[in-house]
């Protein structure tokens, strides 16, 4: 891990080779509940990295850590090299984020809901508005781009905050649970639009998750259970180390208490 911390110059290109995200030995409680135990996982560049968690693994305390909604007071959280905690501009900067609650404004226009985010990323009209129309167009809604959100189906709505999170060209895309809600068809469109955008920019991506049907062959997998890390490393080397016939039995051990394979 490249060590910037304490470092006030510039931010400058990340090294090659630097992961998209590294968490080092985060614990994050509320009151006595402690919701991260010593959770360490790196995500990256160019991978698609499942995060899988049932209800409660805390997969969204997680990402608030990452974004700094909440402060981490342990461990250490760096995206692309920078420490969240001491370089906050430089790391948000490269982060990209898809919350599980939807956020787009209904009465404005697509287009104007990504202006509105690439101006605050300090992105020009002009060049923002190239940006979104070439995202748009790469995802088959370009035809959507005047139209009110309120008009758009639910998936769409999803694939246009996947679109507003690239805006800034970030490096490094979180999402939190993306296909809440989404019918069986929305729901291969967006992970496939996802996935698409791994090979095609190189950007490494963190998918929470609680569906198993979503991760595939060649992802990264990282399972989450009651604060803890269970498992961290590919699809196949998970269904290894469990002896499960497919990634479903595996992920219950992972997840049962009573076993030792959760230990
Ligand atoms: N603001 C909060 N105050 C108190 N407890 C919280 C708070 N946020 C989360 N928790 C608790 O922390 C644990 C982890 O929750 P978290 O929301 O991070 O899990 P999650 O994996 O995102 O779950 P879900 O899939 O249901 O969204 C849970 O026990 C939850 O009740």
């Amino acid at each position: 891990m490249t060590a910037r911390t304490g470092d006030l110059s510039p931010p400058t290109v990340p090294e090659a080779g630097v992961a998209a995200l590294d968490v080092r030995g985060v614990t994050h409680a509320f009151g006595a509940r402690k919701a991260l135990d010593d959770v360490s996982l790196d995500v990256p560049a160019g991978s698609f990295t499942a995060l899988l968690g049932p209800n409660g693994a805390g997969k969204t305390t997680l990402f608030s850590l990452i974004t700094r909604l909440y402060d981490n007071r342990s461990g250490a959280i760096h995206v692309l090299g920078f420490d969240v905690r001491r370089q906050p501009a430089a790391a948000l900067s490269r982060l990209g984020v898809v919350f599980q609650a939807r956020t787009l404004d209904l009465e404005l226009s697509v287009l104007d809901n990504l202006l509105y985010h690439a101006t605050l990323h300090g992105v020009g009209f002009r060049a923002g508005r190239r940006r979104a129309m070439e995202l748009l167009a790469q995802d088959g809604l370009a035809d959507r781009a005047r139209d009110r959100v309120r008009n758009l189906s639910g998936g769409q709505m999803r694939r246009v905050e996947i679109v507003r999170a690239l805006m800034h060209r970030p490096r490094l895309l979180l999402l939190d649970e993306p296909t809440v809600g989404l019918d069986i068809a929305s729901r291969a469109a967006l992970v496939a639009q996802v996935r698409g955008l791994v090979a095609s920019e190189g950007i490494g991506v963190l998918w929470a998750t609680h569906i198993i049907e979503e991760i595939a062959p060649g992802d990264r997998v990282v399972v989450l259970h009651r604060g803890r890390v269970r498992a961290n490393g590919t699809y196949e080397g998970m269904l290894a180390q469990t002896g499960g016939e497919d990634l479903s039995a595996a992920f219950l051990r992972l997840v049962d208490d009573t076993g030792e394979a959760a230990a």
